[in-house]
Parts: structure tokens; C-alpha cells; sequence
């Protein structure tokens, strides 16, 4: 998989260097290349926004600079994955439709992304237009209801959640079937040793007798109903049926 990141903050993704993204690029799992958007400015200030017409308060990214800076990645993308290679441009945004699991699940599977990080109020939007126009694949993401200050965040945890199911990326690819949301229900408790534990203030806490049990079968059991209770306790809004366009992963309504 080839990760593109544009950001006017190269720094702000140094963390995709480190642990388990850092082996995985090692082992050539994945390929990620960060640009500064700067870069692509052609002005003493590398002035990269400006104020909202219509007048607001903020400044908006210009249009310019994020045109040449697509149009170069994706050329130099071109160059080494062949002249049909396409990457998905997600724009990380809090307009985005939600980014879940199911998101994740879809674009570890695509051999190309192209994440474009906005900054101040946002991109002017004829950005978006010339992209869907130029028959580009577009999806906007966001992380939940809240606002960040730039995508770069959201590129790391959305990232980090893509990644992780690049096959061989994580050692064993077992721990990534019963983990919260991969079956679309929170994970089960979760206990290791000591049996019996002792807490600090003298209260002895032991785990449940069915997890000594040694029958797996009845172990799976009791796992599954506490998946159930917990995410009917939760989040029983996972346990509703899902509303169309519930995720990610496809170009954002004009
Ligand atoms: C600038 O980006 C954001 O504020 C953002 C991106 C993705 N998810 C969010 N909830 C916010």
C-alpha cells in the first residue's frame, strides 16, 4: 500500500515512522510519503490561504496550491504504481461522513491513499469540484462530531486503523478478529494473570471462574453474551440496523 500525506505540517505525521507503521514501511508493507503543501507555493511568504470572500472570520486554503500539490503527488504516484493507478483522496473533515471500522476494513484493501489535510476553515471548494471533475475518487472522513484544527490527526489515527489490517503488518492476525468492532459489537472483558488479585486498597478480585474453566467452547460462549451486554450497555446504537451511507468510504454528496 502506498500512503501520499499533503499537510502544511510534515512533523505533525513524524509518528508514522515509529512502531508498528515504522515496520511495516521497513518490511515494505507500506510505502508513505509526506509533502509540504508549501512546497507547491510560489511566492516569497509561501502563502498557502486567505480570507473568506463573502467575508467570515478564519482564512480559507487557496485553491492553487492544492491543485499543483494533487496533480504532482499523483503524477509521481503514477510513475512508480503505472499510469492506472488511482489513490482514494480522503479529505479528513468533520463535514465527513464517520470514519468506523467498516472504513477501515475497506481502504486497507486499496493499494493507493492519498490523504489532503486541511487547515484554518477548511479548502475552498472548487478544490473538491476540479478533483471529481478530473474523475478523481474523493471521500471525506471524519473522526467523530468535534473539530480539530488540521487533518493531520485524523491522518494518524486514520492511519493507524488502516494499516494495522494491511495483512502481515501485525504479527498475529488472530487478535484482529475478536477486537471491539471488527464484528460490529464492543469486545469482551478482558483478563490476564494473577487468578486472583489483590488490589491495592486489600479488596481480593478474582477473574471469572469460566475463563479457568479450560472449556472453550463455554469460554467463547460467555464471551460472546458479554460482547452483547456491553455494547447493549454501551453503545446500543451498534446494535441498531445501520442508516444508508453509514460510512466513509465512498465520494461525499456534492
Ligand atoms: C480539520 O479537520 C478536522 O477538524 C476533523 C477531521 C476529521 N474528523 C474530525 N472530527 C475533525
Amino acid at each position: 500500500m502506498r500512503i501520499d500525506v499533503l499537510t502544511i505540517f510534515p512533523d505533525y505525521l513524524a509518528p508514522l515512522e515509529l512502531s508498528l507503521l515504522g515496520k511495516a514501511r521497513r518490511d515494505g508493507l507500506v510505502d508513505v510519503r509526506v509533502h509540504d503543501l508549501r512546497d507547491f507555493t510560489h511566492d516569497r511568504h509561501r502563502t498557502v490561504d486567505d480570507s473568506p470572500l463573502g467575508g467570515g472570520a478564519g482564512m480559507v486554503m487557496k485553491p492553487e496550491p492544492w491543485a499543483e500539490a494533487l496533480e504532482s503527488v499523483i503524477a509521481a504516484g503514477r510513475e512508480e504504481l503505472g499510469d492506472d493507478a488511482a489513490p482514494l483522496i480522503v479529505f479528513p473533515n468533520p463535514a465527513g461522513a464517520p470514519f468506523a471500522q467498516a472504513t477501515a476494513q475497506s481502504w486497507s484493501q486499496r493499494p493507493w491513499l492519498l490523504f489532503a489535510c486541511g487547515r484554518y476553515e477548511g479548502i475552498d471548494e472548487r478544490v473538491y469540484e476540479h478533483l471529481a471533475a478530473r474523475g478523481h475518487e474523493l471521500a471525506l472522513a471524519s473522526l467523530g462530531d468535534y473539530v480539530l484544527n488540521g487533518g493531520e490527526v485524523a491522518v494518524l489515527a486514520i492511519t493507524e486503523a488502516v494499516v494495522r489490517l494491511v495483512p502481515g503488518v501485525v504479527g498475529n492476525a488472530a487478535s484482529l478478529v475478536e477486537e471491539s468492532h471488527s464484528d460490529g459489537l464492543l469486545e469482551y472483558p478482558l483478563y490476564t494473570r494473577p487468578a486472583t488479585w489483590t488490589a491495592p486498597d486489600g479488596t481480593v478480585r478474582a477473574v471469572p471462574e469460566i475463563l479457568l474453566s479450560g472449556d472453550h467452547a463455554r469460554i467463547a460462549a460467555w464471551r460472546a453474551e458479554q460482547s452483547r451486554l456491553r455494547t447493549a450497555e454501551r453503545r446500543p446504537d451498534l446494535l441498531a440496523p445501520p442508516a444508508p451511507g453509514d460510512a466513509a468510504d465512498t465520494a461525499p454528496a456534492s
